[in-house]
């Protein structure tokens, strides 16, 4: 794990040994998660909150509680749909000592695009939430840039790859005082996934 140490107030580690059989499965094709996750990510595309539009990604969510998104309230998928998702949490939990009851799932079919900027720093979370991110199939930039609802004049600027396999965990002030986005890229020949694995305060 390598800690980018953001002086103790926000902080990001990120890793990728110790991760165990459940990893395994998605070095092949369909990355191992079940039909329940695709399932949810292609009811998603196809409109399922009445507006319907080309989404650069699919997503779906597995916990307890409607998870509001962009304006979008989705509805949790349970987590008994998705076994190698709950292997990969409790991995997570483990790695991190952190309990997480919701996982967000994002499918990039078009690499291209890009993710804006932003942080999730909605309340739902709480203050400091610690949120793990896990990466499947193709590596990817992941730009952190300084600012946020308490400091306005961006300073710093991090870019990291994320890697097959890799954990990135941001915690602390890290949804406070820094943003984060996916640059634009040339299209890739893999897809990826990328769970972010999140505690919804009850
Ligand atoms: O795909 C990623 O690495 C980041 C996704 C993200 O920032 C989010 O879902 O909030
Ligand atoms: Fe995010």
């Amino acid at each position: 794990m390598v800690d980018y140490g953001m002086g103790g107030m926000a902080g990001m580690g990120m890793g990728s040994k110790g991760w165990g059989s459940a990893m395994g499965g998605f070095g092949g094709k369909g990355y191992g998660i079940d039909g329940g996750m695709y399932g949810g990510m292609a009811g998603l595309a196809g409109g399922m909150f009445g507006k319907d539009y080309d989404e650069p990604r699919l997503t779906c969510y597995f916990g307890e509680k409607a998870y509001k998104y962009s304006n979008r309230i989705i509805e949790p998928l349970p987590w008994s749909r998705s076994p190698v998702l709950q292997e990969i949490k409790a991995l997570v939990e483990n790695m991190t000592g952190e309990s997480f009851n919701s996982v967000l799932c994002n499918r990039y079919r078009r690499e291209i695009l890009e993710f804006q900027l932003h942080s999730d720093n909605e309340q739902v979370y709480g203050p400091k939430p610690t949120i793990a991110s896990v990466t499947l199939g193709a590596e990817r930039d992941f730009d952190l840039r300084e600012g946020g609802s308490r400091i306005t004049a961006p300073s710093c600027q991090l870019r990291v790859r994320l890697a097959h396999g890799s954990l990135l965990v941001m915690s602390g002030a890290t949804q406070e005082c820094w943003q984060h986005s996916l640059p634009r890229r040339k299209a890739l020949k893999d897809e990826r996934i990328n769970l972010t694995f999140r505690r919804i305060m009850q």
